[in-house]
């Protein structure tokens, strides 16, 4: 029977090591190339103020399921997964459990080489992974059975260690591209580009990022901070029921820690969750988990509440009690 490392857990719990299981299966950035590339255009510095006035209180796109005051519902449920690499065959996740409810952060710790990317891509449907068994749930759809372009679009986004470059196409008009893709998704009306960059230019301050950024080419020279900063900006202009951010704290100074983290902190909302990757509990003091969960092999084998991150820092993995 598989155990879910949710986070209804009191306390920290230990979770045995699952057998492993043989069966057969960026989103945002994997919706690039299915898109049609728009004319690039410039960005003005400032829109009028009438103008900015009028469009500054669009809000990202909503789900339309409005549960304020109900219970929580369940976000996203993994069961077993496992998973090899396409190429080789390799085996890396190997009966990965997790359960993720409306308004939770979950933070995901363990050695290099643990497992802890690929259970992110293989989340977001990467093809460099293969899923042979177990399954994923996302709001009660089976999330194997999706495109990568589908999953972004039912709401779930991914921030990558290392965000690709695309070069050729301004951050703006791979914005407005993802977004109203999303629109279209929800059944709402796209947005021009008029009033798009009056509903980005909102987010900016979110980042504490320059408007001259919207019109670099996504990523093409950013430095390793800008680029986190960056994928954070989108998140904030895309809106998403499940960010899995992937060290999103690697490369940031100080400032730009606190910066993005604030981001981050700005858009939770209690429909929304936030799957985590990290190394250090630094995250953590600006950024709350509900729980963290230790993976190993290619497995959860430990979850409970932030005070793991706290041991796993001051002691490291040895510490860990056996399995
Ligand atoms: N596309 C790939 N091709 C070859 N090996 C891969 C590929 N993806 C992952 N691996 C291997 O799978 C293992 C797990 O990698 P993964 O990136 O998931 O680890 P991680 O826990 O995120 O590590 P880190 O903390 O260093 O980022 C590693 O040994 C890695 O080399």
């Amino acid at each position: 029977m598989a155990l879910f490392n949710s986070c209804s857990c009191s306390s920290p719990s230990r979770s045995p090591l699952l057998p492993f299981k043989q069966s057969p299966s960026n989103p945002i950035l994997f919706t690039a190339p299915a898109l049609r590339p728009l004319r690039r255009r410039s960005v003005p510095n400032r829109l009028p103020p009438r103008l900015t006035a009028s469009l500054a209180v669009e809000s990202p796109p909503e789900s339309g399921n409005d549960r304020g005051g109900k219970s929580k519902e369940l976000l996203l449920e993994v069961k077993d997964l496992s998973a090899v690499i396409s190429e080789s065959k390799q085996p890396i996740l190997k009966g990965v459990n997790l359960a993720i409810y409306e308004g939770e952060v979950h933070v995901v710790m363990g050695k290099n080489g643990s497992g802890k990317s690929t259970f992110a891509k293989v989340l977001v449907g990467h093809p460099d992974y293969e899923v042979t068994g177990g399954s994923v749930v996302f709001r009660g759809e089976n999330v194997l059975d999706m495109a990568p372009v589908e999953r972004s679009l039912a709401g779930i986004f991914m921030s990558f260690q290392s965000p690709i470059e695309i070069p050729g196409v301004s951050n703006i008009d791979f914005l407005n591209m993802a977004y109203n893709a999303r629109r279209k998704k929800l059944g709402q009306p796209e947005l021009g580009p008029l009033e798009f960059y009056g509903y980005i230019s909102t987010k900016l301050d979110l980042v504490n990022m320059k408007v001259d950024f919207l019109n670099r080419n996504v990523n093409e020279g950013f430095s390793g901070g800008e680029k986190k900063r960056n994928e954070i900006f989108q998140l904030a202009v895309l809106g998403a029921e499940l960010a899995i951010l992937d060290e999103i704290d690697s490369g940031l100074d100080v400032d730009a820690l606190r910066d993005v983290a604030k981001a981050v902190n700005g858009l939770l909302t209690p429909q929304n969750s936030v799957l985590m990757i990290t190394h250090y509990h630094r995250l953590l003091e600006f950024i709350k988990p509900t729980c963290v969960h230790i993976m190993e092999d290619g497995r959860i084998v430990e979850t409970g509440k932030e005070s793991i991150a706290k041991r796993i820092e001051k002691e490291g993995y040895k510490a860990m009690p056996a399995t």
